[in-house]
This record gives C-alpha cells, sequence and structure tokens, in this order.
C-alpha cells in the first residue's frame, strides 16, 4: 500500500523554485529520509505534505487523499514534530502529553495509557514530572515527538529531529525513532549521512528543489559507483553546495 504518491510537485516563491516537480513514491510502513543541503527544498516539500503550504503546481495524494482538494481529510491522519522544539515551556512533561490527549479528545482513561505509553517508549518517565524548561534540548526533542504521536497519526514527518542535539542524544533519540518503524510511515528530513542511513529504508536526494536520487543506501552507492552515502550524495551533483 502506497503512502503518499507526489506527482509534479512543484512550489515557487515568486521567480525561485523551491520544489520542482517532484515524483515520489513511499510505502505505508517505510521509514523514508530526504537528505539535501540548505535552501534544496526538504522543508518546502514537508510544508506542502502536511497541507502548512499549497502546492503551486502538482499534487500528492497522502492515503488516498489529495492535499490540493482535501486537505482536512489528510491533516487527520498525519503529524508532523517541526524543526522548532514545541512544548509548552512551564508544563510538565506528562502535563504536556495529557494536554494534547485531551485536545484530540481522548477519554479520561484512554489519555492515562496513551500518556503511559508515550513516557515509555520516549524513556520519559523518571522526568515525567518534570517542568518542559527544565529537560535537555534532547529530551524536548523527544517529549515533542511523543506529543506529536498522541493523535495515532499513520505518518509521521520529522523535520530535522536532532538539529543541535549532542551525540549522545541523537541516539537517544535515533532509538526513539527506531521503536516507531514499520508501525506508521515516517518521513525524516535530516542533514546527517549517517542519521539517514541508520534509520532510513529508502533515501531521497534533494538539490535545488529536484529529486536527484531515490534508493536505499546500497542502490544509492551502487547508482553513483562510491563506496559511503557521503561519496553517494557529493556525487549526485551537490559539489560545491555543502556548507
Ligand atoms: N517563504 C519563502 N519565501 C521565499 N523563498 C522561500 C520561502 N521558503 C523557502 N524559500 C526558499 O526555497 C528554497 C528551499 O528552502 P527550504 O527551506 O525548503 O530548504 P531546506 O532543504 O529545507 O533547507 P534547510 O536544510 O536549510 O532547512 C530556499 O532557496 C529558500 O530560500
Amino acid at each position: 500500500m502506497i503512502a503518499i504518491q507526489t506527482t509534479n510537485l512543484t512550489k515557487k516563491f515568486q521567480d525561485k523554485t523551491a520544489v520542482n516537480s517532484l515524483d515520489i513514491s513511499i510505502d505505508q510502513g517505510e521509514l523514508f529520509a530526504l537528505l539535501g543541503v540548505n535552501g534544496a527544498g526538504k522543508t518546502t516539500t514537508i510544508k506542502m505534505l502536511t497541507c502548512l503550504s499549497k502546492p503551486t503546481n502538482g499534487d500528492a495524494i497522502l492515503l488516498g487523499n489529495s492535499i490540493v482538494s482535501n486537505p482536512h481529510a489528510v491533516k487527520e491522519k498525519i503529524n508532523v514534530s517541526p524543526q522548532e522544539t514545541a512544548v509548552a515551556r512551564n508544563l510538565s512533561v506528562k502535563e504536556n502529553l495529557e494536554l494534547i490527549a485531551q485536545i484530540y479528545g481522548l477519554g479520561k482513561k484512554a489519555v492515562d495509557i496513551k500518556v503511559e505509553e508515550m513516557l515509555t517508549t520516549f524513556s520519559l518517565t523518571e522526568v515525567s514530572k518534570d517542568k518542559a524548561k527544565t529537560l535537555s534540548g534532547g529530551m524536548q526533542r523527544r517529549l515533542s515527538i511523543a506529543m506529536a504521536l498522541i493523535s495515532n497519526p499513520q505518518i509521521l514527518f520529522l523535520d530535522e529531529p536532532t538539529l543541535g542535539l549532542d551525540v549522545i542524544a541523537r541516539r537517544e533519540l535515533w532509538a526513539a525513532i527506531e521503536k516507531l518503524k514499520g508501525s506508521i510511515t515516517i518521513i525524516l528530513t535530516t542533514h546527517y549521512m549517517e542519521e539517514a542511513e541508520a534509520l532510513s529504508d529508502r533515501i531521497g536526494i534533494m538539490s535545488k528543489g529536484k529529486l536527484k536520487a531515490v534508493g536505499t543506501v546500497s542502490e544509492l552507492m551502487a547508482k553513483t559507483e562510491t563506496k559511503t552515502l557521503e561519496d553517494a550524495f557529493v556525487s549526485l551533483g551537490t559539489k560545491g553546495e555543502v556548507n
């Protein structure tokens, strides 16, 4: 079953084409990483797929619903954890999770069950009573992703989930994402080759708004006759653009 199918998906800002005729197909349960240098068009792609920004041209079908003609149906099935961590700083970890569960209309028992599940999955049980503002960056990011999962989305978008995290916090977040694999479709954007390599089933490499290649790590290396994902990335026309 296909979770996401984009056709000629395009976004222009005045004379700038941020996303240029993207055709991509992502299966249900897949963890798909979008890799690209700054300005490649990753965030703009995610914004269109999450119905936060309308395409200039083209469309995307998410679980049977069009982002252009039926964005409400799409929004019911997806959630996004944005680049900026979105937590209520003065609420505790548990209160943040409870708040979201209540917003989605879960009953008292369902709230308790879901909150417990999220605290365990994201290793936040020990800090459940701590105010969000006292957490480390990595823990805040884990809480933010847990909050995005409360509504049981079928597709989760993670926009640079480990940006700015130290290596330990990054590994802890990877472990949490690993636990979700298979049960939910995840689209992840990242700058980090090792992150894409560690987590994803397939990788799409974007450059200047275009999708340059899609495949598993070994497929991308074979296609470019390289021995590492980083070399494949550079070989796919991104040389000189890397910051
Ligand atoms: N609202 C906007 N108005 C004008 N140009 C924009 C707007 N949003 C994005 N762009 C441009 O579109 C291009 C793609 O940006 P986008 O943020 O999607 O890239 P990205 O791959 O997510 O980059 P980063 O890794 O830095 O987050 C960039 O050249 C950017 O300047």
